[in-house]
């Protein structure tokens, strides 16, 4: 068993880890931290956890995280760059769900999420916690920069493509719709009910920081420069990710053999399901699961591919993908406490 510690119990992303976590058989939960709910137990916040989770929330500085094998955090950009490095000078493996350490260029870091970074000695050391793109390098790390949710869509749907050479990587296209819940658990205007509900809205079109994060990982498998146009939106939906990818081919192949990139790419990926060739995915194949699930396109048989991708952007897009990274580090199976199947209806 190893010990785990979450910073950041009380949110989106905290309480998915733990209803994960509660459940895993490899791991021990040992600490739970929310700055508000100091001596709270945490199953009194979420009954759903009720019998499963018995500890209680700890204040960040009361905890002691130097005791854990691996420790979450759950938390805005910012908070782990500040903690981890006595964690791992403690022999501390961390998961950071946030993005500091997402992208190696410091100054797009810095420009993107208007802070600044406090360890850049351990941007480099980072790895990408991508399990499809870095299983091994996931293996032996000490640091993981978890992806975004869009990211990992965009990642998962264009990497193929990209890798086999067949695509204009200078003109790809994202259309992607994410569940409310996307925007964390925090108090703003824009994710009350009153106001996401029966309503429909992009965002972020001029610029979202998700864009350096995917053209950066996308770059590493193409001499051709990327160029990536995203546009995210909020769909009136609690969970759930929808992205909708566009790139214009390049060179001849038949829909059967763009079929069959893919299934070769992800056969050894058990959280990446290749839906027949023109299928239509939908976000509910993957509530409260792990999977993405992909379908490719080809409109017409033009030159445009069009490929679906869709995720619960609080698993694959943030917790379950944490979890299968820690699974990877500490030599548990990939699938470990990760294979729930989606909640339907
Ligand atoms: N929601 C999603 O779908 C996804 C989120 N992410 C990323 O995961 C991270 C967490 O997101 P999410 O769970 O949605 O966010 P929430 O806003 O729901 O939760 C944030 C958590 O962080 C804690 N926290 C806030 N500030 C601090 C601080 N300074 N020090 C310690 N703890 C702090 C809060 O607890 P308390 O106030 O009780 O201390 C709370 O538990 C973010 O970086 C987000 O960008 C990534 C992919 C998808
Ligand atoms: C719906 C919504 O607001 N989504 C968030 C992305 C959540 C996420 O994945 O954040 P990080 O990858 O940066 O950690 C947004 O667009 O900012």
């Amino acid at each position: 068993m190893i010990k785990v510690g979450i910073v950041g119990g009380t949110g989106y992303t905290g309480v998915e880890l733990l209803r994960l976590l509660a459940v895993h058989p490899g791991v021990e939960l040992t600490a739970i931290t929310s700055r508000k709910e100091d001596g709270l137990p945490v199953a009194d916040m979420f009954p759903s956890l009720r019998g499963r989770v018995n500890l209680a929330f700890s204040a960040p500085d009361k905890a002691d995280l130097t005791q854990c094998d691996v420790v979450f955090f759950a938390t805005p950009h910012g908070v782990a760059m500040a903690q981890a490095p006595a964690l791992l000078a403690a022999g501390v493996k961390v998961i950071d769900l946030a993005a500091d350490f997402r992208l190696k260029d410091r100054a797009s870091f810095e420009k993107w999420y208007k802070i600044e970074h406090t360890a850049p000695d351990l941007i480099e050391e980072a790895v990408y916690g991508l399990p499809e793109l870095n299983r091994e390098d996931i293996k032996n790390a000490r640091l993981i920069a978890n992806p975004g949710c869009y990211p990992t869509t965009m990642q998962l749907g264009f990497m193929p493509l990209l890798k086999a050479g067949l695509i204009d990587a200078g003109n790809l296209i994202a259309d992607a719709k994410s569940g409310v819940s996307g925007a964390g658990r925090k108090a703003e205007i824009g994710t009350l009910f009153s106001e996401s509900s029966d309503n429909f809205k992009a965002y972020g079109v001029a610029g979202h920081r998700h864009t350096p994060e995917t053209s950066a990982q996308l770059q590493r498998f193409t001499d051709q420069k990327v160029g990536l146009i995203f546009t995210p939106h909020l769909v009136p939906m609690i969970r759930g990710m929808h992205a909708t990818l566009y790139a214009r081919l390049t060179k001849e192949i038949d829909d059967a053999a763009l079929q069959a990139l893919f299934e070769a790419e992800y056969a050894d990926a058990p959280f990446v399901d290749v839906m027949p060739f023109g299928s239509h995915p939908e976000t509910r194949s993957t509530r409260g699961s792990n999977m993405l699930r992909l379908a490719v396109h080809r409109p017409d048989g033009g030159n445009t591919v069009v490929i679906l991708v869709v995720q619960d952007n609080l698993v694959k897009g943030a917790s379950g993908q944490a979890v299968q990274c820690m699974n990877l580090m500490f030599g548990f199976e990939e699938t470990m406490g990760l294979e729930q199947i989606a909640l339907l209806p």
